[in-house]
């Protein structure tokens, strides 16, 4: 007698914009059977009857395998798994209201890359606030992860990552399909940090690139601005490779080339003169990185992490600094790690001009006797 097969895994995506929307299809070609929740019911009657989602994935047919609703307690009844992907500063009040309609002990993965404003906290930080839930249940996905050219089965990779390998592991096999390949680690801090921080580097590419720079001031930006995230990261407790991989430098380079890029855009428009009430305007999708330039200063303020870059973009966003002035020669330290000469032969002469001042302060200083305990 032939085995039968294990019934395909439950899952829900919360959330039915770009990336909730295509990350619903990476599942449901990955096997499962996925139900999106949408805000908007004439959005689910859109992406249940039509199988499109017009307003955000425009000519993406959505498979059969993936359904919508607008009842929240429909879309978390007897689930195996569930993804979350509102606006990171909407993402408490969307759990305040689905907390009690939770199945307990299930994965809770987060999609985002924001910081809430007020708390400074990480969305997987917020979720073990809110919901009563084991933190090895909790995971966070993250990557070189352009929406669009994912619907499009595009291929690329992500990582996701928990406390638990054993939670890790199985979202990963839930979030894998032929053109989406999850890798996994247990870095929950670097993962996060580096989708947040990646946003803000490209809102200074985006500057950049509206005022008219090249590829010189971009690629200067993007390096010295890798080393802003890993500072950042590294002191607060992240691994220093993850910043190096798919969830740091990967989509750093991801964002910050592409157009597509809702963070680059809103820089852009930034550089082109927009003032920031008017870019806000302009944006009818979500641009983390604009809300999370306070609270990420802020955090590296309290670990004394400088972030140049960064702090420069606040003060773009705030209309303090134009944006031809955004280089990143503007630094506060002359010498930045990772740029030092190998060859110390300019360090000896720094140190020898040193003693020599040293001295003559020294002799001024005794009134010309020479210097003390000579
Ligand atoms: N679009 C992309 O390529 C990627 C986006 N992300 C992240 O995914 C998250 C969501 O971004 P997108 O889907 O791209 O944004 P989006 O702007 O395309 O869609 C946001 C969705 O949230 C809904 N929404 C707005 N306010 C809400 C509320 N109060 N409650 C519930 N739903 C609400 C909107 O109606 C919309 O459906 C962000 O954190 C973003 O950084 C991550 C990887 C890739
Ligand atoms: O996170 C993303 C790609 O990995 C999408 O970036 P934007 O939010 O800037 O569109």
């Amino acid at each position: 007698m032939r085995a039968r097969p294990a019934p395909a895994r439950r899952v829900t995506v919360l959330g039915a914009g770009s990336w909730g929307t295509t990350f619903a299809k990476v599942l449901a070609d990955g096997g499962s059977d996925v139900t999106l929740w949408a805000r908007r019911p004439e959005m689910a009657r859109e992406i249940r009857e039509a199988r499109r989602n017009s307003q955000y994935l425009p000519g993406i047919n959505l498979p059969r395998n993936l359904t919508a609703t607008s009842d929240l307690a429909m879309a978390l009844t007897n689930i195996d798994q569930l993804f979350l992907c509102v606006p990171s500063q909407t993402l408490r009040d969307n759990l305040i209201d689905l907390e009690p309609l939770l199945p307990p002990d299930i994965p809770v993965v987060s999609l985002m890359k924001g910081v809430e404003k007020g708390t400074g906290l990480r969305m997987s930080e917020v979720i073990a606030e809110v919901l009563p839930i084991d933190p090895t249940r909790i995971a966070v996905a993250s990557g070189p992860n352009l929406a669009l050219e994912i619907a499009k089965k595009q291929p690329t990779a992500a990582v996701v990552s928990s406390v638990s390998m054993e939670t890790a592991h199985e979202v990963a096999l839930a979030a894998r399909n032929p053109y989406f390949r999850s890798f996994v680690n247990t870095d929950v801090i670097g993962t996060e940090f580096g989708g947040v921080l990646k946003n803000l580097i490209a809102v200074a590419i985006g500057i950049v690139d509206g005022v008219g720079y090249g590829e010189n001031t971009k690629a200067s930006i993007i390096t010295r601005g890798l080393v802003e995230m890993t500072d950042f990261a590294v002191a607060h407790g992240a691994e220093r490779e993850t910043l190096a991989g798919l969830a740091g430098l990967g989509d750093l380079i991801a964002t910050c080339q592409s157009p597509l890029s809702r963070n680059n855009t809103a820089g852009r428009l930034l550089g082109q003169g927009y003032a920031f009430a008017e870019v806000v305007k302009q944006m009818n999708q979500t641009a983390e990185g604009l809300a999370s330039v306070a609270p990420i200063l802020a955090l590296a303020k309290s670990k004394g992490v400088e972030m140049p870059i960064v702090d420069q973009v606040g003060q773009v966003l705030a209309g303090t600094l134009a944006p031809a002035d955004l280089a990143p020669h503007l630094t506060t330290d002359d010498t930045p790690r990772g740029e030092r000469t190998t060859d110390d032969s300019q360090a000896r002469p720094r140190a020898a001009f040193r003693r020599a001042f040293e001295r003559a302060f020294d002799q001024l200083r005794h009134g010309g006797r020479g210097p003390r305990g000579a």
